[in-house]
């Protein structure tokens, strides 16, 4: 019998499932291995609105594979006209998670973000009295600043200064990239955390550049060099629960991907457990695996831990090189290399 490890299920704190048509696809391939997600609302138009989010929650749900009890939890999306009153109405629902911050322009469909941080002090104020957390994209847009360098002047120009303004606001550095957001992180206070992505422990900007442009392994925050890779990968197997599980799976078809101006994103979610267990075997860190991807996410937003359990099985299995959703084809992050553990039977 082959080696089996069981776990606490393990939940996604960074997920875009997209929607319409595309949601048959997305939904049940993050449900197979998740609990709950954190749903993203950089749609067009974007889920600004509580009542916004719970219909695309709604959405979601009807696509959820029998037998699964899987849990959307909405981010709304932040911009320069969020109100106090929404803030409130946010709380108050257990369906709503928190407010996500897009700098204007900083990614897939963030035309409608924040222009202004500093203009939206009362609405952040709201949010630490309310306890309301606040999950960012960390980069700065500016034309002038080099793309490798936008989360580090990110973290310098607005994170610490938003930190030392709200330090009971509860913060998550989504999908960090930097030693410099590592470092950030490490010498905040309690409430900033940060998520990490399979593509960010397991790439570098090698891996897109090397031999050829490699447009799936293209996502924002662009991948860095080896150096930030390592302190990465050092703050996932450290133990230390300000770090936890975000994919930050992010489906673009491949004709999208694959085109003269491409999109930034990687479709992890058909491998995604398996893509972080390959991570912490890797480093002979498996005992800090489970904590990391079941525990650490959920103690920070202050939910309880989920209580059924996984089993992966030790075998080779490859990564589909295409999946078909709603008719478009879509090349998932690994497509067709291998990896050693495999969630469930199949
Ligand atoms: N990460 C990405 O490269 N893309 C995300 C947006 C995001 O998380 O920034 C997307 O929605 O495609
Ligand atoms: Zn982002
Ligand atoms: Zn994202």
């Amino acid at each position: 019998m082959s080696k089996q490890f069981s776990m606490t299920r393990p939940d996604d704190w960074h997920l875009h499932l997209r929607d319409g048509d595309l949601l048959a696809g997305t939904v049940p391939a993050t449900a197979r291995q998740f609990k709950r997600a954190v749903i993203m609302p950089n749609l067009v138009p974007p889920v600004t609105e509580v009542a916004q989010a719970l219909a695309y929650r709604e959405r979601i749900m009807a696509h959820v594979p029998e037998g699964s009890d899987f849990d959307p939890l909405m981010a709304l999306y932040l911009t320069q006209q969020t109100s106090v009153d929404t803030i409130r109405e946010a709380a108050a629902n257990p369906h709503v998670i928190g407010f996500k911050l897009y700098p204007a322009g900083a990614t897939t469909n963030s035309a409608s973000g924040v222009t202004d941080i500093d203009g939206l002090s009362s609405v952040f104020a709201a949010m630490a009295e309310l306890q309301v957390p606040l999950l960012v994209h960390g980069e700065v847009t500016d034309s002038e600043i080099d793309i490798f360098d936008r989360e580090q002047v990110f973290i310098d120009r607005y994170l610490k200064p938003l930190h030392a303004k709200h330090p009971t606001l509860k913060i998550i550095l989504e999908h960090i990239t930097t030693q410099d957001a590592v470092d950030f992180v490490l010498a905040a206070g309690p409430t900033v955390a940060a998520t990490i992505t399979p593509q960010h422990l397991l790439m570098n900007r090698n891996d897109m550049l090397v031999g050829g442009i490699r447009p799936h392994h293209y996502c924002l925050p662009i991948l860095k060099r080896r150096t930030h890779q390592q302190a990465l990968q050092q703050a996932a197997l450290s133990g230390n629960p300000k770090f936890f599980l975000g994919t930050d799976s992010a489906p673009h078809a491949q004709d999208k991907k694959e085109a003269a101006c491409g999109c930034a994103g990687c479709y992890s979610a058909p491998a995604a457990i398996e893509l972080y267990a390959h991570l912490f075997e890797l480093f002979d860190a498996m005992d800090k695996f489970e904590a990391f991807a079941s525990h650490f996410g959920a103690d920070f937003y202050g939910l309880p831990r989920n209580q059924e359990r996984i089993v992966l099985q030790q075998r080779t299995w490859q990564v589909p090189q295409t999946v078909s959703i709603a008719g478009q084809s879509f090349v998932p992050y690994w497509a067709g290399d291998s990896l050693n553990w495999k969630l469930g039977d199949d």
